[in-house]
């Protein structure tokens, strides 16, 4: 079912983004990853808990051989970031010398992946990307290289296709903002 609004907790969300535009720029950005990365036996790793979606769709369409692993971190409570970087948890690979794409469901402020960046590389990859389903460059506080956006959006709170707003709203099909 597609809402044009839904009520999760206190706040209300209008529709923002249709399932299909979500997949279609899942697609193009597996595409990218397919061919940038063909012969080099990715590893990609997810962040859960709200990219778990968007890295099963991606998956989907990767056309080249590649491995997946879910690490956890949360810097997030109610729609504040806390600013606190936490520890990488759940990262059983030797990750050395390999090609690492990260999944992430959105790129806010960018302090979990400002965070997340250097506890990997002291790991010893070969390379380290981001891919993330959703950017806000207006919130971005960092300077960081996101090489695989799939999507740019404005600075409003999202829900929806993995994200959530306190724990409610990842099963929607659709991406929703708040009104
Ligand atoms: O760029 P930032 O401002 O750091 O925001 C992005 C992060 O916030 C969300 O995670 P959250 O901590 O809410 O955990 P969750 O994935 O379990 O919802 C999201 O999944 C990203 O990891
Ligand atoms: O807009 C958002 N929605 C849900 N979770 C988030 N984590 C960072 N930004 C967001």
């Amino acid at each position: 079912m597609h809402h044009p609004s839904v009520t999760i907790h206190d706040k209300q969300f209008s529709l923002y983004i249709p399932e299909r535009k979500i997949l279609h720029s899942v697609e193009i950005v597996a595409t990218r990853l397919s061919h940038d990365y063909r012969g080099k036996r990715p590893l990609f790793l997810s962040v859960l808990n709200g990219a778990f979606m968007f890295a099963s769709d991606l998956m989907k369409e990767m056309s080249t051989p590649c491995e997946i692993s879910f690490i956890r971190l949360a810097s997030y409570s109610d729609m504040h970031s806390t600013g606190k970087v936490k520890e990488i948890m759940g990262l059983n690979e030797d990750i050395r010398g390999r090609h690492i794409i990260i999944i992430e469901d959105i790129v806010d402020t960018g302090h979990t992946i400002a965070g997340l960046l250097p506890q990997l590389r002291q790991k010893g990859p070969a390379s380290v990307e981001v891919a993330t389903l959703l950017i806000k460059p207006e919130s971005l506080q960092h300077n960081l290289a996101i090489k695989y956006p799939a999507m740019s959006i404005a600075n409003d709170f999202v829900v929806g296709y993995g994200l959530d707003y306190n724990g409610l709203g990842r099963n929607l099909r659709d991406i929703y903002k708040v009104i």
